[in-house]
């Protein structure tokens, strides 16, 4: 039977409504153990899922969406302002599209291997984390649209909430102790991206064979990213080469696994390739209208020693990599990020650091 190309929608309501001032309903360990395996399915098979009741702070989520909106209409030189003038001081801030990095294209066949990729359609801004013991730099923010700041302060920590939770959820599935991860992201190296992938004129449809890429294709980096997304595009690479779309709902997220969860669970677990194309609107110009997405990057302590787990090793999975520190693997693909043109297994014009 052939195998069913989808992205699983997984309902998280017994991880996030399972507190007594919330109607008094607490989940069964039955259904939080559902919940688990559904995930490690997930994150075996094809390392996204979409979540459902995810318990994120929908205020929050609307304040967020809409400064960051705010933000992106502003005219180019004030968004200038925010944007570093040293990427290794200050890894974060606004990038325009024609500044982000780009590095090795991917679909290879499609391109000449001598060129490089056109540079993504779109423009970010980033931030870090808010702890000083993280070794990251202390937070920048842009003075406009003044409720920025906040609404950013505020969803971080809901991320921080939620990331704390499907760490729980894996540490579960990967057959460790729930509070496996806890003491790994004390001091975590987190990055929250806003990103606005500008509007096309071009038709997706005018040559059906080729995608109009917005975002190239590559993996993420980290422990896990939790992603928001404002509408359809988002495909991910299935293990036989097809590029699938992530279905698109309102009210969910989607979660994807990075390079180091793949590293740390022996490539059990994997972290996919995936990348952002034009969906053309029907509409009688043919184009595509304007993608706004924020992405929450994950990370652990930069001094985590992440050796594989004991869970993931044995006869049939003998051990791959030695043991490397979270912040060397983090630098490591940051730098293969910034190199032009070199060929790299997972590398694009990607940075999330
Ligand atoms: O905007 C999206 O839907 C995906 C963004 C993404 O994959 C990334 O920034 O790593
Ligand atoms: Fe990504």
């Amino acid at each position: 039977m052939q195998e069913e190309k989808r992205i699983p929608v997984i309902d998280l309501s017994a991880w996030t409504q399972r507190t007594p001032s919330a109607g008094g309903t607490t989940s069964s360990d039955d259904e939080r153990r559902g919940v688990v395996e559904l995930v490690g399915k997930a994150c075996t098979s094809v390392g996204f899922f979409a979540i459902t009741n995810h318990g994120v702070n929908s205020t929050r989520l609307e304040s967020l969406w809409q400064s960051a909106r705010d933000f992106f209409d502003l005219p180019a030189p004030v968004k200038l302002q925010s944007k570093t003038n040293n990427e290794t001081e200050y890894p974060y801030g606004y990038e325009q599209s024609e500044t982000l990095v780009v590095g090795k294209q991917l679909d290879q066949g499609v391109k000449s291997d001598s060129l490089l990729p056109p540079p993504d359609q779109k423009e970010t801004f980033s931030l870090g984390p808010n702890n000083p013991l993280a070794g990251m730099p202390p937070r920048r923010f842009p003075s406009q649209p003044p409720e920025l700041q906040e609404a950013l302060e505020e969803y971080f920590q809901e991320m921080e909430h939620l990331a704390t939770t499907l760490l729980e959820i894996f540490a579960l599935a990967l057959d460790l102790p729930q509070d496996w991860f806890q003491n790994k992201m004390t001091r975590h190296m987190s990055a929250l991206r806003l990103l606005n992938y500008f509007a096309t004129d071009k038709n997706a449809s005018a040559d059906d064979k080729t995608e109009i890429v917005r975002a190239g294709a590559h993996s993420d980096y980290g422990a896990l990213t939790i992603l928001k997304a404002g509408g359809p595009g988002l495909q991910v690479k299935w293990k036989d080469g097809e590029w699938v779309h992530v279905p698109f709902m309102e009210d969910s997220f989607v979660v994807n696994l990075g390079d180091l969860m793949q590293r740390w669970t022996n490539d059990k677990w994997v972290s996919t390739l995936h990348r952002v194309v034009v969906v053309p609107t029907s509409g009688a110009d043919g184009g595509a209208q304007r993608r706004q997405s924020i992405a929450y990057f994950c990370n652990v302590n930069g001094d985590t020693p992440v050796e594989t787990l004991p869970t993931c090793i044995d006869e049939d999975h003998p051990l791959k990599y030695p043991k490397v520190l979270a912040k060397d693997h983090l630098m490591a693909k940051h730098l293969a990020s910034m190199r032009h043109g070199e060929p790299s297994e997972k590398a694009d014009g990607h940075d999330e650091l």
